[in-house]
């Protein structure tokens, strides 16, 4: 039997309804991206809202409110609404979907009238009852609809008004069509002022490139990004802006939408990045990475130009004593003054930089005349040399400057900078607060040092090292109590050298501590078989680096010297230089300490050379002093009595002084009057190898 009703029809033919009009839909542009199955399930959906529709009894008065649309809406969403909002969301718009509610509704009605249920009685109220029914689902669908974009209108301008960003929509020439709170606020407008208005007409904005932006994403729909300034009171903020084109339904640029981040903090803190980067942080000066930066573009620029320029290396000479005598922070300001001073010796286009410490560098260009460049280093060491006022005192200090020009001097700016290092060591070795050009004999000296460099690396390895043993006499008697340890270097060349002529490049080339354990080792290792002198055995005093005192005392190379020395069968003197005395490196003063307690004894070598003070004597557990050659040898009545009053001064602080290059019997004479201990020299004998050392004292007791 055929249906009876259109709502029976209508489930009757469910699946030829649905294939109709999803064939319909595919045409509509905005239904273009959904699958078969979604459309489906929508118009499922709305033929099940219109089928509980048609079988809903209803009075006359509410067909008359429906048919007038002023039906009540149901308590929950319909099955329409829902669709209606969810095919929002999806991206079709009012005019596709009213389209595929017209398409619905013909298909429907074609596909009844075809159908025999046309003639029976029933079929035209139920036509008015359908045509009432699609026009219900139609205005619930649009009410879900819109209502769903009223709420995401309001939700968007909730996030866009609550955002500190800016936001805005600008039509096709840069002029606004909507502006959130934060750019109303920029402007001290209300947002709906603003309509019609450019960024440059409200405010100080520069917005020539914004216009720029505008037009290319207009031209080519691309997004576009920039900076865009305005100046607000006093400031100055910028923006960095984000523009993308919004396209109407035919493909067009209909409008420009925008946000904008205020990036005024993050590009100061990224200018301040970048001068921590090259600026010096105490002086302001620029720091070693900019300053070989300008050296390589002077390089080039003086090779352009033909003319030198001149690299001055300066050295603050005493400045650790500011340091230790009135605190780091003097030290800093002292710095700070002296690269004021530095900096106004020289001209704009010259640069002065600091490559750390009290290192300073300056670069002066296009020098025409080299004797200007004497003047400018006299000029800057008169400048060092005017006292400091610093926290309230006045210090005093100098500058050692080396100087090396391009490109008589180097190829490079490293080797330029060497250049004038070296020249500067050559200034502080010989009295330090002058100046000194580069020269050839300093390259000759420094390529010599360079290859005795190289071959101290491999002496250990090669036997070349000896140890020779000096003795050590006690003048009371002229017996031998001990012996200094001295280093030897047996050359290749068969010069025998002094240790004295290469400590220093050894420790400079990081050898210094295993060449004092190889010492150490072959002194104990000959000591061993040294005879008694009675009761008393023979002491073998050794040298230690200053570097060896350096770095922490927990280390285990350091605790293993100690156990050593601690066990040796022979006593043990370790010899330090004066200046460890005055050492504040870090662990230094704990590692004498320890050496104390092991029960090693410490001298200080050399003592009198230097500014060793008595205060310094007194802060560490020592055995004894030795004086320094240079003060007893002195003949004249001073040195006399220095030496007379440092004996004196030693004993009472309950330590032996051992008098060093004795040459003389009068010397000898003087020692002994002053009630010196022990004495060590030529006049005794000079250092002896290991065998002949042992020779001599097996013959003496
Ligand atoms: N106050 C301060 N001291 C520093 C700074 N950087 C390095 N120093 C110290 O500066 C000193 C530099 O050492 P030296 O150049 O050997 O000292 P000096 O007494 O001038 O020795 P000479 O150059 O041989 O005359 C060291 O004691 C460092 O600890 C700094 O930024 N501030």
């Amino acid at each position: 039997m055929e249906p009876s009703s259109l709502a029976e029809f209508i489930r009757n033919h469910t699946a030829a309804i649905v294939d109709e009009w999803v064939a319909f839909a595919r045409e509509l542009a905005s239904a273009q991206s959904f699958t078969d199955e979604v459309l489906r399930d929508h118009i499922l959906g709305i033929l099940a809202a219109i089928e509980a529709d048609l079988l809903q009894p209803q009075t006359g008065e509410q067909q008359a409110l429906k048919a007038r649309g002023r039906a009540p809406r149901a308590r929950q969403a319909s099955e329409a609404e829902q669709h209606g909002s969810a095919r929002l969301l999806e991206g079709v718009t009012v005019h596709d979907a009213m389209a595929e509610f017209r398409a619905l509704r013909a298909s429907i009605l074609r596909l009844w009238t075809e159908s025999a249920a046309t003639r029976s009685g029933a079929a035209f109220s139920d036509l008015v009852r359908f045509n009432e029914a699609i026009d219900q689902a139609l205005s619930e669908s649009l009410v879900g609809f819109s209502e769903d974009k009223e709420r995401s209108t309001r939700l968007f301008e909730t996030l866009l008004s609550s955002s500190p960003d800016l936001s805005f929509i600008l039509d096709r020439e840069a002029r606004l069509i909507y502006a959130n709170a934060a750019v109303a606020s920029l402007y001290g407008m209300a947002p709906s002022a603003l309509r019609g208005k450019r960024f440059g007409e409200c405010a100080g904005a520069d917005q020539a490139a914004l216009n720029d932006d505008v037009r290319q994403a207009v031209l080519d729909k691309g997004t576009r990004r920039g900076e865009l300034t305005i100046a607000r009171a006093a400031q100055r903020v910028t923006y960095e802006y984000l523009l993308v084109p919004v396209l109407d339904t035919h493909g067009e640029v209909e409008a420009v939408a925008g946000t904008a981040r205020d990036v005024t903090e993050r590009i100061a803190s990224e200018a301040e990045s970048k001068r921590r980067a090259h600026f010096d942080q105490l002086t302001r000066l620029p720091n070693r990475s900019l300053f070989f930066d300008r050296l390589e573009q002077e390089i080039k620029r003086s090779a352009r130009i033909g003319l030198p320029f001149a690299l001055l290396f300066i050295d603050l000479d005493g400045f650790k004593d500011v340091n230790d005598l009135h605190g780091h922070d003097a030290g800093d300001a002292l710095l700070c003054e002296a690269a004021a001073r530095i900096g106004a010796c020289i001209r704009d286009s010259d640069t002065v930089a600091r490559l750390g410490g009290d290192e300073f560098t300056v670069l002066i260009t296009e020098v025409r005349h080299m004797q200007h460049v004497d003047i400018l280093a006299g000029h800057i060491l008169d400048e060092l040399r005017r006292p400091f006022a610093i926290a309230g005192k006045e210090v005093a200090i100098s500058g050692s400057i080396g100087i090396a020009v391009f490109p008589q001097d180097a190829a490079n700016a490293a080797e330029l900078i060497r250049r004038a290092d070296q020249a500067m060591y050559q200034v502080k070795n010989g009295g330090r607060g002058h100046f000194a050009f580069f020269t050839a004999a300093m390259r000759e000296s420094a390529q010599a040092r360079m290859a005795m460099l190289g071959e101290l690396r491999t002496a250990l390895a090669r036997h070349q090292l000896r140890v020779y043993f000096q003795p050590i006499v006690a003048l009371a008697d002229n017996a031998i109590v001990g012996a200094e340890a001295q280093l030897r270097w047996q050359h290749p060349s068969g010069r025998l050298i002094a240790a004295a002529d290469f400590v220093d490049l050894a420790e400079e080339a990081g050898l210094a501590g295993e060449i004092d354990e190889w010492v150490l080792n072959e002194a104990l290792a000959a000591a061993r078989g040294w005879p008694q002198r009675g009761a008393a055995p023979i002491f073998v005093s050794v040298n230690k680096s200053a570097s060896g005192l350096a770095g922490k005392p927990a280390d285990g190379h350091w605790q293993a010297v100690i156990e050593r020395l601690a066990a040796a069968a022979v006593p043990v003197t370790l010899e330090l230089r004066e200046a460890v005395l005055l050492s504040d490196a870090p662990g230094a003063r704990r590692k004498l300490e320890q050496l104390a307690r092991a029960g090693v004894r410490v001298c200080v070598d050399d003592f009198g050379a230097g500014c060793a003070s008595v205060t310094g004597l007194t802060r560490i557990a020592l055995d004894s002093l030795k004086l320094d050659p240079a003060l007893v040898r002195g003949a004249d009545g001073a040195k006399a009595a220095m030496v007379r009053a440092i004996i004196a001064m030693a004993h009472a602080l309950g330590l032996r002084v051992i008098a060093a290059g004795v040459e003389t019997h009068e010397q000898k004479a003087v020692l002994a009057a002053a009630g010196c201990d022990y004495a060590q020299g030529r006049l005794f004998s000079g250092a002896l190898d290991g065998a002949r050392f042992a020779g001599m004292l097996h013959a003496a007791h």
